[in-house]
């Protein structure tokens, strides 16, 4: 991992979570490793001041310095209320059990059925902040968003960042535009507050962010409802997150062999210190290291990798089977940017619509320099797919000069995800010709499987791994390939989402849920591996299925059932 010194105004905790961590650390010396999930404790709302509640806490006796588990119990019980408690449940507003003109193009009755229920679990994700927070914000580690939030589900009963992008795209198909646009309205409350978005909705996620696809958001909404008073109000917010992301630690200055200079942005936490919300699992992943500043440098880099979303992947290991040698600051990654090349266009077409041409300008020229870097640093003509570009841990210029060794030639589902933005192939040749040759490289890759496209090809049991494939990497390929105007690249983009609900659907009838993530090596397999047990609600899941099966639809002659 990068040893470079960097200024990074680390940020720092609160009392409240110094002492939750404390608590997390003593719970699972009381209750043992089995099922212990270490960010219950960071999620439980205090009923008492914090001061009454650490006095209390020290008087709790130690046999052989561990609590024993009865007073423990006990202890929780007298101060804190449950996890998720200071999220109370609220019905959304523009809820309707059958909206009308619901998945007009879905006329198969068992998938038609179906869908319903899957729009009829927004009630159940939906979630408004209590009084009590408001009340009384220092003695929870949940953030008082205004408005109702839908949250992904389980063991995340909280606002995600890149989720909600998904969330959305449900409701939009659910026709539930208040409730959308209330998610956006709490996005925007925190970049006013933090300066950018931050991982989830809680204290601990202050130090990071996620994905950024808040314009995105906006843009969905824009499309669908027109509604530009949203969309003005929703603009500030956009270029004041954009440039979160386009200084200071995120962005990184490489010169290619001719000797232009590139503007691009990685993930860099501000945090040294264990995940709050895993920090008895960092704690452990990290006594390998001997000295403190291996350590510091280590939770750094998971961090860091918790902000990609991706946590965690082979991707972000130069050893794909060792977590110690994740090297995320020190990764240039190709779907970050191609999420503010995105995030450049989109502010550059609101500002237009709003008729402000000095920030137009401004954004589309950002946009074009964007679009020469990626194809300057990651695209690859061999492989035709663009790759993550690793800046050497000696390599500690403030301009890194480019070397084609250093992209990182390994299969992720992100080497695919430019062609979001067909817009990133222009200059690399024929639109046709690329299209094709991209295709042909995602069809030779291995990542497409029975049910679905795995998000790399090493099985080493961490979740953002093969075999395990997620709805939003599913999503945003299937749209790349759907808007390529290649007849083959739109049927490979049908017959992948096909799989995709396919999957779901028999997943579905088996567990009773939709998941987090699935398991693409067969059909109606969920997901596994990484820290945490694998999770149901589930909020991007959801959104992804409705909206695929907005766009393709399904007739009612073609089977949901897996076919063998
Ligand atoms: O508690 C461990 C980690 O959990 C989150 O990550 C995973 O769930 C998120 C919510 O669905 C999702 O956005 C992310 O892509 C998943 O990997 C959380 O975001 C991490 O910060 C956290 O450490």
């Amino acid at each position: 991992s990068s040893r470079c010194a960097v200024d990074d105004g680390t940020y720092s905790t609160t009392p409240l979570v110094s002492f939750l961590q404390r608590l997390q650390s003593e719970a699972l010396k009381t209750r043992g490793p089995n099922s212990f999930d270490p960010k219950l404790y960071v999620d439980l709302p205090l009923k008492k001041d914090l001061n009454l509640t650490e006095a209390a806490f020290w008087k709790l006796p130690r046999v052989n310095g561990i609590i024993p588990a009865n007073y423990l119990h006990r202890f929780l019980e007298d101060y804190f209320g449950d996890a998720g408690e200071d999220l109370v449940y609220t019905e959304p507003e523009d809820f309707v059990p059958e909206p009308e003109r619901f998945l007009p193009q879905v006329s198969n009755p068992k998938v038609r059925a179906w869908a319903l229920e899957v729009h009829s679990l927004w009630k159940n994700l939906s979630r408004r902040v209590s009084d009590n927070v408001k009340n009384h914000p220092e003695r929870h580690t949940l953030l008082p968003l205004p408005e109702p939030v839908i949250i992904p589900g389980s063991r995340f009963r909280e606002v995600y960042y890149w989720d909600s992008y998904w969330i959305v795209r449900g409701l939009l198909v659910s026709k539930m535009y208040d409730t959308a646009k209330a998610i956006v309205n709490n996005l925007v409350w925190l970049v006013d507050s933090y300066g950018h978005v931050l991982n989830g909705a809680r204290v601990y996620y202050a130090n990071r962010s996620q994905p950024p696809l808040l314009s995105s958001m906006v843009m969905e909404i824009c499309t669908r409802t027109g509604d530009l008073e949203f969309v003005r109000k929703s603009l500030p917010a956009l270029i004041k997150e954009y440039a979160f992301w386009n200084s200071g630690i995120h962005k990184v200055t490489i010169q290619d062999l001719h000797g232009n200079k590139h503007s691009l942005s990685r993930y860099y936490a501000r945090w040294n210190k264990p995940r709050p919300e895993s920090a008895t699992i960092d704690e452990e992943a990290a006594s390998k290291f001997l000295n403190d500043s291996d350590k510091e440098a280590f939770f750094r880099e998971v961090a860091s990798t918790a902000e990609t979303g991706w946590d965690f992947s082979s991707r972000w290991m130069s050893n794909s089977y060792d977590l110690s040698t994740l090297s995320t600051t020190s990764i240039i990654p190709v779907d970050l940017n191609t999420y503010l090349y995105k995030a450049e266009l989109d502010i550059a077409f609101f500002a237009q619509k709003l008729g402000d041409s000095k920030t137009y300008k401004k954004f589309l020229e950002a946009s074009n320099a964007r679009q020469f870097a990626m194809r300057s640093i990651f695209w690859n003509a061999e492989m035709n797919q663009w790759l993550d570009y690793w800046i050497r841990s000696d390599d500690c210029e403030d301009v890194h000069q480019f070397d084609a060794r250093n992209q990182n030639d390994r299969i992720f589902a992100s080497n695919f995800i430019p062609i979001w933005n067909w817009g990133l192939t222009s200059g690399l040749g024929e639109n046709s010709v690329i299209v094709e040759r991209i295709y042909e490289s995602f069809l030779k890759s291995g990542l497409l499987q029975p049910a679905g496209i795995a998000t790399s090809l090493v099985n080493n049991g961490q979740q953002w791994d093969f075999p395990n494939g997620w709805s939003p990497l599913q999503h945003i390929i299937i749209q790349g390939l759907s808007n390529s105007r290649s007849k083959a690249s739109y049927g490979l983009a049908q017959d992948i989402a096909v799989r995709w609900i396919r999957t779901n659907y028999a997943a579905y009838n088996t567990t009773g849920a939709m998941h987090e993530k699935y398991d693409v090596d067969g059909c109606g397999k969920v997901g596994g591996g990484g820290e945490y047990k694998p999770q149901t609600g589930f909020g991007w899941s959801n959104g992804v299925l409705l909206a695929l099966l907005e766009q393709f639809g399904w007739p009612s002659d073609r089977d949901i059932e897996c076919s063998s």
